[in-house]
């Protein structure tokens, strides 16, 4: 992915400022900055909520015109939220299932009839559904209507549903936000697993550095709107002026 001199504004507001970066095929990339440098809006850009004024997105070699978000979902690109977003009152397997909609091909009709086709995706998709739920082990809560669970599990019930879309590119708002270090040992792990296992080029926005520094392949910074940094995790962390406008000091 290559996002060319991307500007976004919000009326008066520049959120993003001419920013380039790219995400290579099967990296683990992150995106850091101080709260409102704009990550969050750039992760809305890459996934099609949010069409920049300026600049181009380019995907697998070409030049995305613009999308809606379910237009992008069927180019390959999964996300999560910041603040979870899922059906609470729906089981853990039904949310993963939700995961497969960009899949689904079969029509109302056959669905309603439940024949032949539409038989026959369901059970596709239930195996792939089921290996997912293997890979993050969460086998025993499949049942479970995800609002009785704990909150590190149900971050890990939506990186489930986003996985369930076979995404090439998995977007990651704030995976480890308000987790304890166990659960972000086990979210960390997870992640280098996905990336490890089924090829998954991953995008993050994070704000613990020891996570990031850990398990990221290249870092680029934002503040204010601005790129001020991109590179490895060591490059980044010796750049000066990373280290005054972020590094330097203590943030949640
Ligand atoms: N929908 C919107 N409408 C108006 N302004 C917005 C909107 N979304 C973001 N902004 C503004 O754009 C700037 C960048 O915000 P953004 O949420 O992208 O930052 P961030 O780096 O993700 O911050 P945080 O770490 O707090 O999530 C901020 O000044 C914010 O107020």
């Amino acid at each position: 992915m290559d996002m060319r001199n991307i500007t976004l504004r919000f009326g008066g507001v520049e959120a993003i400022k001419d920013i380039s970066f790219d995400i290579r095929e099967g990296e683990i990339r992150a995106i850091i900055g101080p709260n409102g440098a704009g990550k969050s809006s750039m992760l809305n850009v890459i996934s099609g909520f949010y069409h920049p004024q300026d600049g181009k997105v380019w995907f697998r070699g070409e030049k995305r015109p613009p999308m809606k978000p379910y237009q992008v979902a069927r180019l390959g690109i999964a996300r999560t939220f910041q603040n979870i977003a899922l059906f609470e009152g729906m089981s853990v397997l039904d949310n993963v299932m939700t995961g497969r909609l960009t899949h689904m091909k079969t029509n109302m009709f056959w669905q309603a009839l439940w024949m032949g086709r539409a038989e026959a995706e369901e059970v596709a998709n239930r195996e792939i559904v089921e290996q997912i739920i293997d890979f993050l082990e969460i086998q025993a809560i499949r049942k479970t209507p995800v609002g009785r669970l704990p909150y590190g599990l149900k971050k890990r019930v939506e990186l489930a549903r986003a996985l369930a879309a076979e995404p090439k590119l998995l977007l990651l708002d704030e995976p480890m936000a308000g987790m304890n270090v166990e659960e972000k040992e086990d979210m960390s792990r997870f992640i280098l697993d996905v990336n490890d296992e089924f090829g998954t080029t991953i995008a993050l926005i994070e704000h613990d550095m020891g996570v990031v520094m850990d398990i990221s392949d290249r870092v680029v910074v934002m503040d204010y709107g601005r790129k001020i940094g991109d590179g490895t995790p060591d490059e980044v962390r010796g750049n000066q002026e990373v280290i005054d406008a972020y590094l330097g000091v203590a943030h949640e």
